[in-house]
């Protein structure tokens, strides 16, 4: 499904990927883990063709993507922070995004889940940031695409919709959809993710299961095995 090979991408003097390789085949829900400005982002921009790698290649679904970008209406994205314009209605940007994704989509459901029907006519810039977020996870679901790429989807939402997120993203994986997400919350990547991936100094450090990197690190909490890498590492 993904594969990146020897990847380099430096902002400036920082240099935040240096030869990264990963490789995701199947489906399934892998977290990509790493401390903050670790470039987890930064790689999954690369991977949607956001951001252009200095060096190294990147395949999704066999193709390589350098120069290309119609594989990307083939990805469910849903940023980390969506910068939608303010004064569009959030119907009226649903149907913005649908007449952009070329590709048929159903909102109805979800709007639903998320109990969105009231705010339906609302501007976007008077909603709440859970409530935003609502309806960033909308239209990242709204579509049929076998790769969902999630940066930090947990964010601002009240214990119910995190629930519908739960429901949502093992849906898609009983689907066998590819599902890549960051997340900081650890409970919630515990709870849902087959695979972690964890970046650090621009490479992954570890990619196995969370029973994998408690063996790793010789721990038996997540959070603890978590907090090891972090201490081996400055050692
Ligand atoms: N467009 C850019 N221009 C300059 N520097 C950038 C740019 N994008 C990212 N960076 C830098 O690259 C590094 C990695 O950023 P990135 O957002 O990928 O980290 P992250 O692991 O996703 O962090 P967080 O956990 O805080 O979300 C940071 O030092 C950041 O400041």
């Amino acid at each position: 499904m993904i594969q990146v090979k020897n990847v380099y991408k430096k902002f400036g003097k920082n240099q935040v990927l240096s030869g990264l390789d990963l490789s995701i085949n199947g489906g399934g829900i892998f977290a990509v883990l790493g401390p903050n400005g670790s470039g987890k982002t930064t790689l999954i921009k690369s991977i949607l063709g956001m951001v252009i790698p200095d060096k190294g290649d990147i395949l999704v679904q066999e193709n390589l993507i350098k120069n290309k970008w119609k594989y990307r209406k083939d990805i469910n994205y849903l940023p980390q922070i969506a910068n939608f314009p303010g004064n569009l209605k959030v119907k009226e940007l649903m149907a913005m995004i649908m007449d952009l994704r070329q590709k048929p989509g159903d909102g109805k459901n979800l709007i639903e889940r998320f109990s969105l029907e009231p705010h339906l006519h609302k501007k976007l810039a008077t909603l709440s940031g859970g409530t935003k977020q609502k309806v960033n996870i909308v239209l990242a679901f709204m579509f049929d695409s076998q790769l969902l790429v999630l940066d930090e989807p947990t964010t601002g939402l009240d214990p119910n919709a995190l629930i519908q997120l739960k429901e949502l993203l093992r849906k898609e994986k009983e689907q066998g959809k590819t599902i890549l997400i960051t997340s900081h919350i650890l409970q919630f990547v515990e709870e849902m993710a087959d695979e972690v991936i964890y970046l650090l100094e621009g490479k992954i450090y570890f990619k196995g299961s969370i029973a994998d990197l408690k063996k790793k690190t010789n721990q038996d909490n997540f959070e603890h095995a978590i907090a090891a890498i972090a201490s081996q590492t400055h050692d």
